[in-house]
């Protein structure tokens, strides 16, 4: 059985569980392919965050990366747990200021903000920007003096730590398109520049090394080099930074060759750093914010598929093919990514094969997992695909039109439909034909 599945999972029915439900139930009751979260799992890693903050007895911000799955209801369940957000976009702020999420505990990132999105971000009382580029900071002035606003703002700083990860989703590199470069002293241009403008309060700085990472270093680099700068800063400029941002990328386990250490673990580390710098440089301990995304929903998540055809390529391989795919999952095709499965109506069976989970895309590169232990199966059975909560519907495309899937909480054998699967309907409803409008 998968290592991944205790005993306890599976009910008197032979079925996996998902939350208390029965996976096979809400395949059959809301249809495939479908997205369940386990709305527990969600809640008790961001009480682990929190828990740690408060052990370390320090000012903090648990601002959940909303790129890694958004939906109004995770945006709702987020702010019942005093999180705040990081939104990088129109579609993320406006989706969240329709749930009902306070503005003011929102971040806004990205590399390229537009002036719309700027102008949005002001006259919605968006919380902090932070600011990325000079060519930003010069939109964002435009937009506060006509607006005649005030706002927050932090500084990305781009700290020169390359963490181990798929070379993708590293950021923090000199050699990347985000913030401001510390060794070039273009983020003390950034300080200095902000530092002018009456209208931009500078609360403090922030970096983001990447994702996915497994190693405690990078962050207690990043933390380190955050502190010095800030001390540096205080020195040189008398600025005192009040928040340090050490953004996300706590790795998660995917299949049994990652290791990871507790998300918790990572920040743990990451405030005694800070508190150990802080001291050492006498500054006051800042504010510890942080962004995860990955670690709070990629284990809560999982992808219901049902098995359809098959294939056997006579001394290759086999293929099983499930009627979801790249599109609502394209981390496999992009990043190579890895994943397990089982079985939701066989999950304790005996492994009598290895097979590529293929998806229905009209692809060779759409194979979901490659060489997945599998008991025996059959057209009709239900695959579940552990641990996709991060990046999965969030990074989902209707390619070859295949609608999106359906998402589904679940919460202590209680199933709530949170958002419908798309139909063809939804599919062409921005299209006006050939006559145009
Ligand atoms: C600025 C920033 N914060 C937070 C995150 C979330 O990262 P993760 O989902 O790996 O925790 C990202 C994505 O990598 C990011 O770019
Ligand atoms: N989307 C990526 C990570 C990028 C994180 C956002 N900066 C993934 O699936 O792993």
């Amino acid at each position: 059985m998968n290592e991944q599945i205790s005993q306890s999972d599976i009910n008197q029915a032979g079925h996996l569980t998902i939350g208390g439900c029965d996976a096979v139930e809400l395949a059959n009751e809301f249809g495939t392919p479908l997205v369940v979260y386990d709305v527990n799992k969600i809640k008790s890693q961001i009480e682990h965050f929190q828990e740690v903050f408060k052990n370390n007895d320090v000012d903090y911000a648990v601002c959940y990366a909303s790129k890694a799955f958004a939906n109004t209801a995770m945006y709702q369940l987020v702010d019942s747990m005093n999180c705040h957000i990081d939104v990088v976009s129109a579609g993320e702020m406006s989706m969240a200021l329709h749930a009902g999420f306070p503005a003011s505990k929102m971040t806004f990132h990205g590399n390229n903000k537009s002036l719309a999105e700027l102008q949005m971000a002001v006259d919605n009382g968006i919380g902090v920007i932070a600011l990325d580029n000079f060519h930003e900071i010069d939109l964002l002035e435009q937009v506060l003096a006509k607006s005649n606003a005030e706002i927050e703002v932090m500084l990305r700083i781009t700290p020169g730590i390359s963490a181990h990860t798929h070379e993708y989703i590293q950021t923090g590199q000199v050699d990347s398109k985000f913030g401001f470069d510390l060794e070039s002293g273009e983020a003390e241009r950034a300080l200095q520049t902000v530092l002018k403008h009456s209208r931009m309060h500078l609360i403090g700085i922030h970096a983001h090394i990447g994702s996915q990472i497994f190693e405690l270093n990078g962050f207690e680099m990043a933390a380190n080099k955050l502190v010095e700068l800030a001390a540096d800063w205080k020195q040189r400029f008398n600025y005192q930074a009040k928040v340090i941002d050490v953004g996300g990328g706590f790795g998660i386990r995917y299949t049994d060759e990652d290791k990871p250490l507790k998300p918790e673990q990572f920040v743990d580390t990451i405030i005694k750093t800070i508190k150990q710098a802080s001291q050492d440089h006498g500054l006051d301990t800042p504010a510890v914010w942080i962004e995860p995304g990955r670690s709070i929903v990629g284990p809560a998540g999982y992808n219901l598929y049902t098995i359809g055809s098959r294939k056997d390529v006579e001394g290759i391989r086999s293929y099983v093919s499930v009627d979801g795919g790249m599109g609502d999952n394209i981390r496999p095709a992009l990043y190579d990514a890895k994943y397990e499965a089982v079985v939701a109506n066989r999950p304790a069976d005996e492994i009598v094969e290895h097979v590529h989970i293929a998806g229905k895309y009209c692809e060779s590169g759409d194979i979901l997992i490659q060489d997945q232990p599998l008991p025996k199966t059959q057209p009709g059975d239900v695959l579940v695909m552990l641990d996709t909560g991060a990046y999965g519907y969030a990074m989902a495309s209707n390619y070859n039109l295949n609608p999106k899937p359906a998402i589904v909480f679940v919460d202590n054998g209680k199933a709530t439909l949170v958002t419908r699967r798309e139909t063809p309907a939804d599919l062409e409803r921005l299209d006006y034909g050939l006559d145009g409008k």
